[in-house]
């Protein structure tokens, strides 16, 4: 990812990943490492700019996109992994969640904070902090709307492995992937499938019901409020 300064997913971004997603699969790609160009941040989550007082159809269009691009990135028939070499709040995290290994750098904070922000994390985020940490575990994290660090990380098992800097990051990465690479791959993709169906049917029978609930919950006069008042916190904080 490469869209300074903190790889905030906007429709743009969302399709680039999409459309970047999609020629892997058609080049038969043998394993992705879903990394980031800032030396601080993996993806601080959805652009909160595209919730901010939007227009209804581009509201709409960010949405689906994000839904195409998460589909896709849940379901690749090669193997992903994400280096984790900076902070991945909320949709940050759903994204290193999505992959199917994740090796973090010390003094790095990751987790689906909605709550803190008041809003709620979509199902299928939900859902995929389910799979990796367990049903108790991300009960307590999402209702809290909690930020891991690094050791915490580790501890609850929301990330694999860590390493000491980026370079570090993607070298074992780099193992993760050579370590699949004899794996048959049908078989392999088969067993991955089989383990996500469920998750990925859920929002796949129910994306326009998903939209709608994303709608209807942005547009509501207080959420718009919260959101203006939490851009307002965060340019503050940079100014
Ligand atoms: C189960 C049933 C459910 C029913 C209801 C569901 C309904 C659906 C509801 C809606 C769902 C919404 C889902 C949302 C998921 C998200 O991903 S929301 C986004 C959450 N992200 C964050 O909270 C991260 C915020 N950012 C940060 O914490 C920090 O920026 C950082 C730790 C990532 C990096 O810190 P630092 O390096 O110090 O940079 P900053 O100075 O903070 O930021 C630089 C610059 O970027 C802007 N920015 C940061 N994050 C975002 C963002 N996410 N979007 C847009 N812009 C962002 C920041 O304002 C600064 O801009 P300026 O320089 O001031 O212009």
């Amino acid at each position: 990812m490469n869209r300074p300064p903190v790889n905030s997913l906007n429709t743009e971004h969302l399709e680039q990943l999409h459309r970047a997603l999609v020629r892997l699969e058609n080049e038969k790609c043998r394993g992705m490492i879903l990394s980031s160009s800032s030396p601080t941040v993996f993806s601080a989550g959805l652009d909160i700019r595209e919730m901010y007082k939007p227009e209804l159809e581009k509201a709409r269009k960010f949405w689906r996109t994000l839904q195409d691009m998460w589909l896709k990135l849940y379901s690749t028939p090669y193997p992903t992994v994400a280096a984790i070499h900076g902070h991945a709040p909320a949709g940050g995290c759903l994204l290193a969640l999505s992959c199917e290994y994740r090796v973090i750098v010390p003094n790095v904070k990751i987790g689906l904070n909605e709550t803190q922000l008041g809003i709620v994390a979509p199902q299928w985020f939900q859902d995929c902090m389910r799979n990796v940490i367990g049903e108790r575990q991300a009960e307590k994290a999402l209702i809290a709307g909690h930020m891991f660090n690094t050791e915490q990380a580790l501890q609850v098992g929301l990330v694999d492995e860590v390493a000491a800097d980026k370079a570090a990051c993607i070298a074992r990465a780099e193992a993760f992937l050579a370590s699949q690479a004899n794996l048959p791959l049908l078989a392999r993709k088969t067993v991955k499938l089989g383990f996500r169906n469920s998750t990925l049917s859920r929002l796949m029978t129910g994306r326009e019901a998903d939209t709608k609930i994303f709608i209807e919950y942005i547009f509501q006069p207080k959420v718009q409020k919260g959101i203006e008042l939490y851009l307002q916190s965060l340019s503050k904080k940079s100014g």
